[in-house]
Order: structure tokens, then C-alpha cells, then sequence
């Protein structure tokens, strides 16, 4: 056998091509969190397949958390987290990829099929997908990841076959190093890399809350400068950060909103793309 550490760099090629392709149809990246993946309603599916069936092209990433953490218990596996990321040793790290690229992302998949959609899954290891580094607190958190390339031309491919890509954020580096990259974080990157207008982060709550005289209230549009002050102040705090830093990031470049929406909420996908106000949109 040769020296497969030898092979220190891994494909970058066609972006452009991808891109082009996708901009030419109407497309978007849908974050699903683990936290309302099973109280997906059927019409979300519904939702879904109708937007493909328009030539509307969905990209979705999804998250697990909580299966990842039931079955960790169920093994016996301690975990935690460091500032909203998972701390990943080598045995973490397997039962990560066994839940994300396994059992939510087909059963993701099947929900869609069942709905009449076509998709297609796969992880971010899957043709060096999403390429990533160790997070700079590596010491602290272990074998988490920080995007540093995504392979857009796959998603591109996946959707010119008429298949919408299912991908578990799970990442690879030229090592074969495999690595347990934040969903929100995933999804941020593959919007920026595909450069798509808009990137839908569907959770389990309406949108970003602030109590407001005594009442808690969805903020139907925050900007970058309000999210720097309500993190500061403790009004964005746990699971939502993740969300609010990737929106951050990804509207920097290309992408001109990200919108954060309740997943029960009836037709929620088509009614963000028709431009309703609904949840909180995150702007420049
Ligand atoms: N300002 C805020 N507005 C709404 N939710 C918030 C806010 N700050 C923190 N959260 C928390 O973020 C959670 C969503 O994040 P998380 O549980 O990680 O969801 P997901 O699994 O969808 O990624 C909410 O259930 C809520 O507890
Ligand atoms: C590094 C890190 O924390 N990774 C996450 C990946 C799954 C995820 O992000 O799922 P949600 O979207 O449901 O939270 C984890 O291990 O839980």
C-alpha cells in the first residue's frame, strides 16, 4: 500500500461551474435542527417536495444533537459542552457519524420520499464535501471541526439529477481525518460556498425572542451590530448562537438573508421565500 498521508491535498475543482448552475435556478439551504427534526409535521415534507416539483431547488443540512446525546448515554459515553460545541473524542466522534450520516439523515431522507420528493444524502466526507480543520480550541473540545472548503460542484450534481442533497455535517481533511462540525456552522459554510440567496434555519422556536415590557417577542429582523449586543447581554445564549454566528458569517459574502423559523408552522418554507414576515430575518 502507498503513503496515503502523502496525499495532503484534496479536490477544489468546478465551483464555478456549480455555482453558475444553481444560480440560474431559484435556490436555498435549509438548516433542520435535531431539536424539531421529529415534530416535523407531514406538510413540511409537503411543503418541501412542492418547491422542488416548482424548480426551486433545496439544499439541506441538518443537525442531530439530541439523538447523538441519547445514544451516547445509552453507550455509556460521557459528553458535554465547551461554549455550544460538543466535546469530541475518538469514540464520540464514531457514535457522531454512526447518528448523523446514518439514522437522521436517511430517515430525513425517507420522510421526503414519502412526501413525494426525491433526495438523495450524504456526508460531508462523501467526495470531500465540506473540508475542514481542527476548531482553534482543538485542545479543548477534540475532533471538532471549522469548514474550511465545501465541494459545491457535488451539490450541483446531486441537484441537476433531480435530487435534492441531504447532507450530515460531518467533515473530512487530506489526512482522512474525520471531524464533528456544528450543524448551524455547516450549513452557513455550504450557503456561502454555493453563494444562494437565502439560508432557512427551521428550530423549535419562532425566531429570535427578546422580552420586551415584561414579554417575550419574536424580532421579525435583527442586524449584525443587534446580535453583537444581545449575545453581550445574555438574550442570545445556548443553541442560538451557533445559529446567529453562521448567519453572521454567511451574510458577510453572498448571501443576502438568513431567516429563523419554526418548524411547526404551517408551509413555513414557501411562505419565507414568497417574502412573508414570519420568524426573524437576519440582515446586513
Ligand atoms: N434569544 C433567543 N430566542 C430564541 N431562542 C433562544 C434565544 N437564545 C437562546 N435560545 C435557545 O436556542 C434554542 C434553539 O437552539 P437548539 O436547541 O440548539 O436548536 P436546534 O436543534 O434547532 O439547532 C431554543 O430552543 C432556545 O432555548
Ligand atoms: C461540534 C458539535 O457540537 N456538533 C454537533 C453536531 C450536531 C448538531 O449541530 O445538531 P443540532 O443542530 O441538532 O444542534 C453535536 O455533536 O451535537
Amino acid at each position: 500500500m502507498g503513503d496515503e498521508r502523502a496525499v495532503k491535498t484534496l479536490d477544489h475543482q468546478e465551483n464555478n461551474v456549480a455555482r453558475d448552475a444553481l444560480e440560474s435556478k431559484q435556490s436555498f439551504v435549509m438548516k433542520c435542527g435535531g431539536s424539531t427534526l421529529a415534530a416535523l409535521p407531514d406538510s413540511f415534507f409537503e411543503d418541501l417536495k412542492q418547491l422542488q416539483a416548482s424548480g426551486i431547488q433545496p439544499v439541506i443540512v441538518h443537525g442531530g444533537g439530541p439523538a447523538i446525546s441519547e445514544n451516547l448515554e445509552k453507550l455509556g459515553i460521557e459528553t458535554e459542552f465547551v461554549n455550544g460545541l460538543r466535546r469530541t473524542t475518538e469514540a464520540v466522534l464514531d457514535v457522531v457519524e454512526m447518528v448523523l450520516a446514518g439514522s437522521i439523515n436517511k430517515q430525513i431522507v425517507r420522510r421526503i420520499q414519502q412526501s413525494g420528493g426525491r433526495a438523495l444524502g450524504i456526508s460531508g466526507v462523501d467526495g470531500a464535501l465540506i473540508q475542514a480543520q481542527p476548531v482553534a480550541n482543538a485542545a479543548e473540545v477534540g475532533w471538532v471541526g471549522d469548514v474550511t472548503y465545501v465541494q459545491s460542484s457535488i451539490i450541483e450534481g446531486i441537484t441537476a439529477m433531480g435530487y435534492m442533497p441531504v447532507i450530515a455535517p460531518v467533515g473530512v481533511d487530506a489526512n482522512g481525518q474525520r471531524y464533528n462540525i456544528n450543524a448551524d456552522t455547516a450549513a452557513g459554510a455550504v450557503a456561502s460556498h454555493l453563494g444562494t440567496d437565502r439560508m432557512i434555519v427551521v428550530t423549535d422556536v419562532p425566531g429570535i425572542m427578546k422580552e420586551i415590557e415584561g414579554t417575550k417577542q419574536v424580532l421579525p429582523v435583527v442586524t449584525v451590530q443587534q446580535i453583537e449586543d444581545m449575545i453581550a447581554s445574555g438574550d442570545i445564549y445556548g443553541g442560538m448562537i451557533p445559529k446567529v454566528k453562521a448567519a453572521v458569517g454567511c451574510i458577510q459574502g453572498d448571501v443576502q438573508e438568513v431567516v429563523i423559523v419554526n418548524g411547526s408552522e404551517p408551509k413555513v418554507l414557501s411562505r419565507v421565500l414568497q417574502g412573508e414576515t414570519i420568524g426573524t430575518r437576519i440582515v446586513r
